[in-house]
């Protein structure tokens, strides 16, 4: 794992690269998606067989196949066992208590005149959540998608999670089952955008396309993006922790490790002012590596993106976060919200030294999908707004039609275009 310091000569330069690393887009993967995307929406469920065949070792005569039955979901949920069930419910409920504080509702106002305007908000018709399967199943996942799209009343909510060799995950489905989920197609990668947002004869086409996933999925996402709505290009996951050095060093190396577990390629950071703070967090992490079950991916992630940063104060440390605009930002220090004040740029952040990265990840409330690559200048979570849509409303008086109307046929003319200022003029009479 990396160890910077700004006062290095080229931190910045050093900094750059360590961020620069995903947001390049990858042409290979590129031109590999595009190639499928042409593939589904030509041969439709033929291409969708072939390609669940191919990348995720599933093999079935018909796309029928695919899909699985609500009372499959139900008895998955059935089956589980209590513990996971009332911890699946419980974080249902936290996210969805969340979420419905964020419901907004149609307005209008009226003038004087009898002029009334206004904005109708409406749910999307039938939205499709991607489901991340490959290297782990997330059934979190499913409610951070679905939950939101239930709270603002979309029409029908389409899943797609991979089931890679077959391997169905009971927590998964029963997720689907407990938040609603209406279709459950066990496809993944960019054939699932694609039948998604092309539709095939199985799937059905969609109206907006939500969920994280990897290069293959965000490619994918991107390209079908303007034909279909799409959340965001949600990467590899990242967290950045600031720490003031009074935090249990073993408690910030977990909180790294919590992120790199997810990929190769994930990011997790720490900038500390304590140079002696770093050596202890540097030493748990290689007491504690060993013991992870996922200690390959871990130890790949950490060093292929990974780094520990001195920083020369806290105040640094928050000008190199919001330069970073990372994921997930811990404030493990004290006085964590005075230190919030000074950041603008993060996806969500953790405050004080109790606030672990992974109670957002589950069921603190918030939604763990977030902006990455440092979109967090100017993305925001996953929420119930992705899955409203607005339309404006203008009703003009007869009253206040030569009011507006006498100031629409000047800047029409002033545009050149008569026919819009005639339009205007015919409803009133300028004597
Ligand atoms: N931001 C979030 O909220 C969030 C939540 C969970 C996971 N994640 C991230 O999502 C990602 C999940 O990735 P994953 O791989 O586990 O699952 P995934 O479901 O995104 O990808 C699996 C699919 O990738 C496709 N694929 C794999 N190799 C391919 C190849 N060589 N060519 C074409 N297609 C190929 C296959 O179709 C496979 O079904 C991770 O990066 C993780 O960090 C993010
Ligand atoms: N940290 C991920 C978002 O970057 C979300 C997640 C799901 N399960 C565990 N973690
Ligand atoms: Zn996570």
């Amino acid at each position: 794992m990396q160890r910077l310091s700004t006062q290095q000569p080229d931190f910045d330069q050093r900094l750059a690269a360590l961020l620069d690393f995903e947001t390049a887009q990858n042409p290979e993967i590129d031109r590999t998606v595009a190639a499928i995307l042409t593939d589904v929406k030509t041969r439709g469920d033929a291409a969708l067989l072939d390609y669940t065949a191919r990348f995720d070792g599933v093999t079935v005569a018909s796309a029928a196949e695919l899909e699985l039955d609500r009372a499959v979901l139900q008895q998955a949920f059935e089956r589980l066992a209590p513990e996971q069930r009332q911890a699946l419910e419980a974080a249902a409920q936290r996210i969805r208590s969340y979420h419905e504080r964020q419901l907004t509702t149609s307005w209008q106002y009226t003038e004087p005149d009898g002029t009334v305007l206004g904005q109708a908000v409406t749910p999307l018709d039938r939205v499709g959540i991607y489901v991340p399967g490959g290297k782990a199943a997330y059934p979190s996942s499913v409610l951070m998608n679905a939950i939101p799209a239930k709270v603002a009343g979309v029409g029908e909510i389409i899943m797609v999670v991979p089931t890679p060799r077959g391997e169905r995950n009971d927590l998964v489905l029963a997720a689907a089952w407990l938040a609603g989920v209406d279709r459950v197609f066990t496809v993944g990668g960019a054939q699932a955008v694609a039948a998604l947002a092309y539709g095939t004869a199985s799937v059905p086409q969609v109206d907006k396309i939500t969920g994280p996933g990897n290069a293959y999925v965000a490619a994918a996402k991107r390209a079908v993006f303007g034909l279909v709505g799409i959340d965001m290009v949600a990467g590899p996951s990242e967290i950045l922790v600031i720490c003031d050095g009074h935090t249990d060093p073993d408690w910030i190396a977990m909180d790294l490790f919590s992120q790199a577990e997810h990929d190769e390629i994930a990011q997790s950071i720490l900038l500390c002012p304590d140079p002696r703070f770093i050596d202890q967090v540097a030493a748990s992490i290689a007491r504690l590596l060993p013991q992870m079950p996922r200690r390959a991916i871990i130890e790949a992630s950490l060093g292929n993106r990974g780094a520990l940063i001195e920083v020369a104060d806290l105040d640094q440390a928050c000008v190199l976060a919001n330069r970073i605009a990372p994921e997930h930002l811990e404030l493990s220090v004290e006085s964590p919200w005075t230190w919030q004040a000074k950041i603008r740029h993060a996806g969500a952040i953790f405050l004080g030294r109790f606030t672990s990265e992974s109670l957002g990840d589950y069921c603190a409330g918030p939604n763990h999908v977030l902006p990455t690559s440092r979109t967090a200048r100017f993305a925001s979570p996953l929420g119930v707004y992705d899955f409203q849509k607005r339309s404006s409303l203008i009703y003009v008086a007869e009253a206040a039609a030569a009011r507006l109307g006498r100031v629409a046929s000047t800047l029409a003319h002033g545009e050149g275009l008569t026919a819009h200022a005639r339009a205007a003029e015919l409803r009133y009479r300028d004597d």
